[in-house]
């Protein structure tokens, strides 16, 4: 192994740790954060994200409100707690987990949040903002990933990013991201439809893989010290993680963040920083 580690959870813990100090000067103000989640469905992934996200709350002093509805909820139903949170004082933001069940119009659910509850920078409200590049939540897993490699000192600024997957939670939001004047980086989004792969991946400088499949990136497509993010989660037969990037890639890069260890925690941390923000916008706007 050559290439240095992007460790997300020191990384994670020294962000929640900072926080812990935010989240207090806040309650001196008389203004407590909570976090409010809904998860529809049974999915044990799901659940598990969500668990860790109310045990991160609980360590630095943000409110907790919890909501379930069974898999076989309506559209109807979702809107409904959608609605419940977006009038409940005690929630200053939230988050609906992703992906719904089958059926369920994604997009209807997030336009029909409250924008200023917007915890996790998904509402189109928000995504316009990060277009715009006026202040606002920030999607979690790019907003994480840009904080790692700022963590580590690795030069964002001119570099040539090559993205792997278009998903707006990772793939489009990091281009809109990584290309403000403050980041300043050139960014090649990649999909099912790029041709010649492989030729892309060797000119990057960053490599950003959120494609969802296992080992797509081989240690002959990364240019020598290159810093590569592996965001792919897939399942092997145990159930363990297999990510998007191989690991003999870690012989040829400079960075590498590891799966799990990297991008997961980096993600659960910047959920924290999105709704400690929201609630210091709010007091100083009042
Ligand atoms: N509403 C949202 N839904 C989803 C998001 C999101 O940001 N908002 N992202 C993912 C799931 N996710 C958070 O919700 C998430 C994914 C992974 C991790 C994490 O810490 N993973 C660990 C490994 C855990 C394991 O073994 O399974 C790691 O990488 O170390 C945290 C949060 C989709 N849905």
């Amino acid at each position: 192994m050559t290439a240095q580690i992007l460790d997300g959870k020191a990384t994670a813990a020294a962000i929640k740790s900072e926080l812990t100090a935010r989240v207090s000067a806040l309650k001196d103000r008389g203004v407590t954060p909570g976090l409010g989640t809904l998860l529809v469905g049974d999915d044990p992934g799901s659940r598990w994200y969500v668990n860790g996200k109310h045990k991160d709350c609980a360590e630095v002093g943000i409110a907790s409100i919890q909501r379930e509805l069974p898999a076989t909820a309506s559209q109807e139903d979702i809107e409904a707690v959608v609605r419940e949170l977006n009038e409940n004082p005690e929630c200053t933001g939230y988050i609906v987990q992703l992906p719904l069940p089958k059926g369920i119009d994604t997009n209807r659910v997030l336009e029909l949040m409250d924008p200023l509850k917007d915890a996790d920078g998904l509402h189109p409200m928000s995504l316009g903002r990060l277009v715009l590049n006026e202040p606002g939540p920030l999607p979690c897993t790019p907003y994480g990933i840009v904080a790692l490699l700022r963590h580590h000192g690795v030069e964002i600024n001119g570099a040539h990013v090559v993205v792997l997957g278009r998903g707006v939670t990772v793939g489009r939001s990091i281009g809109l991201l990584l290309t403000r004047k403050s980041e300043n980086a050139t960014v090649t989004l990649c999909h099912t439809g790029t041709r010649d792969l492989p030729r892309l991946l060797r000119q990057a400088d960053i490599i950003v893989a959120a494609a969802g499949v296992p080992h797509l990136v081989k240690p002959e497509d990364v240019k020598p010290g290159a810093a590569v993010l592996d965001v792919g989660v897939s399942r092997d037969e145990n159930g363990k993680i297999v990510g998007d990037v191989h690991p003999g890639v870690a012989e040829v890069a400079g960075w590498l963040s590891p799966n799990p260890g990297g991008v997961g925690p980096m993600t659960r941390a910047q959920l924290l920083v999105n709704v400690v923000e929201a609630a210091e916008r709010t007091t100083s706007a009042g």
